[in-house]
């Protein structure tokens, strides 16, 4: 299935994550001091070691990777102070040029998600993403106001699309009101809005495996598309780029457990190897649409 395009504003969250990733790599890195990753570097579980931690990966991948995506819980955890360190994260990535998607998969009302932009999106937010990812679970109306303010801002929203967890399915699988599942609705209502809206910055996370990722990630039609995989799912990098199809020039690859679980000392030479691994894949699969 061939999607077509709408143009991306330069100025816009999927325009400037384009131009930033022709810069730099389609790699994007997870980062968040949750206690096992604190363990994987012999760290205690505590607010200094999670500063440690952050601040060792984010400058370490902030000017070489198009996207950093935060999971806020791992910071929130440790209150007032953890808020602060998650900011001195965002900040940091943003100085090294990366574009920044707070991870924090909220759902709620209206009424909240008129105030969700002031906490996410735009440097003079709380916090200061540039993209924040939801859960449509209360229907896409819920989320209108920060779908709509998040244009406004030139950032981007990610809707949880399908899930890689094992127990997604039972759930993402389901067939409800559109006659048809949960999943393929969603990447359908990023598609519609953002051709309702004239825009492209609603984009959606995608972790399903093969066929049904490329699949899904064909009916979205336009925005970023985020295709985990390439840690704890073990998955290739060409299988994660291939879930892509067509769609390449609008998808990140995150990588997280895959890039954190060695020694910091190794952190800079594993992420030469994502990058040339990514950049490679990237490569070959252009070539091969090229030749189709
Ligand atoms: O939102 C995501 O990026 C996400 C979607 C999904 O379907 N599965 C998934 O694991 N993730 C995220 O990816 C992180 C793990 O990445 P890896 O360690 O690279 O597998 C998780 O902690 C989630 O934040």
């Amino acid at each position: 299935m061939s999607a077509p395009r709408v143009p991306s504003a330069a100025d816009g969250f999927l325009g400037r994550w384009r131009a930033r990733a022709a810069r730099t790599s389609r790699l994007g890195v997870g980062l968040g001091p949750s206690p096992e990753r604190l363990a994987w570097w012999g760290l205690p579980d505590t607010l200094a070691a999670a500063r440690t931690h952050s601040f060792t990966v984010v400058d370490a991948v902030a000017d070489r990777v198009s996207l950093v995506k935060i999971q806020t819980p791992f910071f929130e955890r440790f209150g007032g102070p953890g808020l602060e360190l998650l900011r001195a994260v965002v900040d940091r990535a943003r100085a090294g040029g990366a574009l920044v998607v707070l991870d924090a998969k909220r759902c709620d009302a209206p009424d909240v998600a008129r105030v969700l932009p002031e906490l996410y999106l735009g440097e003079d937010s709380v916090l200061g993403g540039d993209a924040v990812t939801l859960v449509p679970w209360m229907g896409l109306d819920s989320l209108e106001p920060t779908l709509v303010e998040a244009g406004r801002r030139g950032c981007g929203v990610l809707l949880m699309a399908r899930t890689s967890n094992h127990a997604a399915g039972t759930v993402q699988h389901a067939v409800g009101g559109t006659g048809d599942t949960v999943s393929r609705t969603i990447a359908e209502q990023v598609a519609g809005w953002n051709r309702a809206h004239g825009t492209d910055h609603l984009g959606a996370v995608v972790g399903a495996p093969g066929p049904e990722a490329r699949e899904l990630v064909a009916r979205t039609e336009t925005g970023l598309v985020s295709l985990p995989g390439l840690g704890r799912q073990g998955r290739s990098v060409a299988s994660v780029v291939a879930a892509a199809g067509d769609q390449l020039d609008r998808a990140v690859l995150p990588v997280t457990s895959g890039l954190l679980r060695g020694a910091p000392e190794r952190l800079s030479a594993s992420l030469d190897g994502w990058l040339a691994e990514v950049d490679d894949a990237c490569e070959r699969a252009r070539r091969a649409a090229v030749a189709a």
